[in-house]
């Protein structure tokens, strides 16, 4: 079925509830697959995002602040602050509104926020890259996050941001579901490689 059909569209303000159930079935089994997996992985994918990010004239990023069994991006943001970034970091707000970004540098404050995250109590920011956290993504590129909505509605507010997915490579599925609001993204970055879905699509 196409991704934004007209039923899709009909409910107006959310996924379908088949659509919402299977997407909790792929977040179950991730987040225990993700259990396994080699937390050195990381590294290796914060070289890869540090070589795609390199060509670009130092502006604001968002990176993140890992939650448990996450693709750590610490590193990445130590190296790109050295190189003259401002790096951000989400703060979480409510359900339902889009993510805050907040300035962070390696000595700045740190504080607990919703649902288990942490974030900079620093200025709040805008960024103009975006590095998109993912708990299970497909080869189109399309994203399952934890289940806010929070990336999707703060990129359709960013339409001028340079959205980046990352995630490790044993986090692929065959097929995202997608209800009215999930766009996918221009490029993913795993350990392994660079996916751009444009070159998957079929003529
Ligand atoms: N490191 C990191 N930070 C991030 C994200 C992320 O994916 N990774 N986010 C990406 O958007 C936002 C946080 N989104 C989140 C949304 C829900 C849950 C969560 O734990 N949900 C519970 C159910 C909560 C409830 O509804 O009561 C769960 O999954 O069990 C966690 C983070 C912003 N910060
Ligand atoms: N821009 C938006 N406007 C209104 N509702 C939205 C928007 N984006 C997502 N939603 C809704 O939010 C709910 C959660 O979305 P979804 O399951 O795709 O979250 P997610 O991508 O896994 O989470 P996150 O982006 O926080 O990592 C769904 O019902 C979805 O339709």
């Amino acid at each position: 079925m196409a991704p934004h059909s007209f039923s899709d569209s009909m409910t107006g303000s959310g996924d379908r509830p088949e659509t919402a159930s299977d997407k909790r079935a792929i977040r179950l089994a991730m987040k225990a697959a993700l259990q396994q997996a080699d937390p050195s992985t990381s590294t290796t994918l914060c070289d890869r995002l540090y070589a795609r990010l390199r060509t670009l004239a130092p502006s604001r990023i968002a990176c993140v602040w890992p939650m448990p069994d996450e693709v750590d991006l610490r590193p990445l943001s130590h190296r790109l602050h050295e190189q003259g970034w401002q790096i951000l970091m989400p703060e979480t707000p409510p359900k339902g509104s889009p993510l805050l970004f907040r300035q962070w540098d390696p000595d700045c404050p740190m504080r607990e926020g919703r649902f288990g995250t942490v974030c900079p109590d620093g200025p709040i920011d805008v960024p103009d890259v975006v590095l998109v956290p993912m708990l299970a993504f497909d080869r189109r590129g399309y994203r399952l996050g934890y289940g806010g909505g929070y990336y999707d509605r703060t990129l359709a507010a960013l339409p001028d941001a340079c959205a980046i997915g990352y995630a490790f490579s044993v986090q692929e599925v065959p097929h995202i579901p997608v209800g009215p609001f999930d766009v996918p993204l221009p490029v993913i970055v795993t350990e392994k490689e660079d996916i751009i879905p444009a070159e998957n699509l079929q003529p």
